[in-house]
């Protein structure tokens, strides 16, 4: 499939607006087709043949997303490459949640992750694999050359999709930082040249345990546990999830 690229900046997603995404998705139970839904107390549950698929090409963010999850929510991992969409950043994780509910046909978790420069009003935000392939740890760096303002700030926003039929629900996580010149192990994307607010040292620095505590994966992942918590969905698992 081809898409149209266009650039715009990803500073727009304020924690209320994603809240307001929640509220909103959760609304459109009318769409909700193949599973069982049985009435409880607190009004209709939701229960599914099998647990979420976390779907990435990205064998270091489920690295990170095991980590941070543990055994709090039951869900598999599928290795696809989904493709890099263009456009808004909320869109971009809701289409490739479409996309890969279509291929699991079941319950999916995605994420999209942004490195956004606040003195490039957001960019590269969503553009940030390319940026990263093409010009690497320096050429980021040089992109700011021009500024004084070397302030960032790293968003992953994921979405549930509960279903081929379901509208995804978005998560969105934001922590603050600068660029830096890289420093540290250069396993993980862009880690190296991250700085997070209040720390000395890089996101690669870092003990893993410690950037699992404070990144945009783990803001992101409190949000999706809490709507695990409230929602009560239904997962069967065959025990090996
Ligand atoms: O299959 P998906 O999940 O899309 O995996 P991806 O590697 O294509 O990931 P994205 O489309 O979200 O692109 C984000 C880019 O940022 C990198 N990245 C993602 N999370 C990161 C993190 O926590 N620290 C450093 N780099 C990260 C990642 O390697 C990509 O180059
Ligand atoms: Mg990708």
């Amino acid at each position: 499939m081809l898409i149209r690229k266009c650039f715009v900046p990803c500073d727009h997603l304020s924690s209320a607006q994603s809240l307001k995404t929640i509220r909103n998705s959760s609304a459109s139970s009318e769409k909700r087709r193949s599973e069982a839904e049985m009435s409880g107390s607190g009004g209709a549950m939701r229960a599914f043949p099998r647990p979420v698929t976390f779907v990435t090409g990205n064998a270091k963010k489920l690295e990170e997303v095991r980590a941070i999850l543990g055994q709090s929510i039951p869900f598999q991992s599928l290795k696809l490459d989904l493709p890099e969409l263009q456009g808004e950043p909320e869109e971009i994780s809701k289409e490739k949640a479409r996309l890969a509910a279509v291929q699991v046909n079941g319950p999916v978790l995605v994420e999209d992750t942004c490195l956004c420069f606040n003195a490039l009003n957001g960019l590269p935000g969503p553009y940030i694999k390319w940026f990263l392939q093409k010009t690497g740890h320096e050429g980021l760096n040089n992109l700011l050359k021009a500024y004084e303002d070397k302030s960032a700030y790293a968003m992953c926003i994921f979405s549930l999709a509960l279903g081929p039929e379901d509208e995804p629900i978005t998560f969105v996580g934001k922590t603050p930082g600068k660029i830096v010149p890289a420093r540290g192990p250069t396993d993980f994307g862009w880690d190296p040249i991250f700085e997070p607010e209040g720390y000395e040292q890089t996101y690669a620095e870092m003990p893993k345990e410690e950037k699992n505590k404070i990144s945009h994966r783990s803001r992101a992942l409190s949000l999706v546990k809490a709507h695990f918590a409230s929602a009560g969905y239904i997962f069967q698992t065959d025990g090996s999830a």
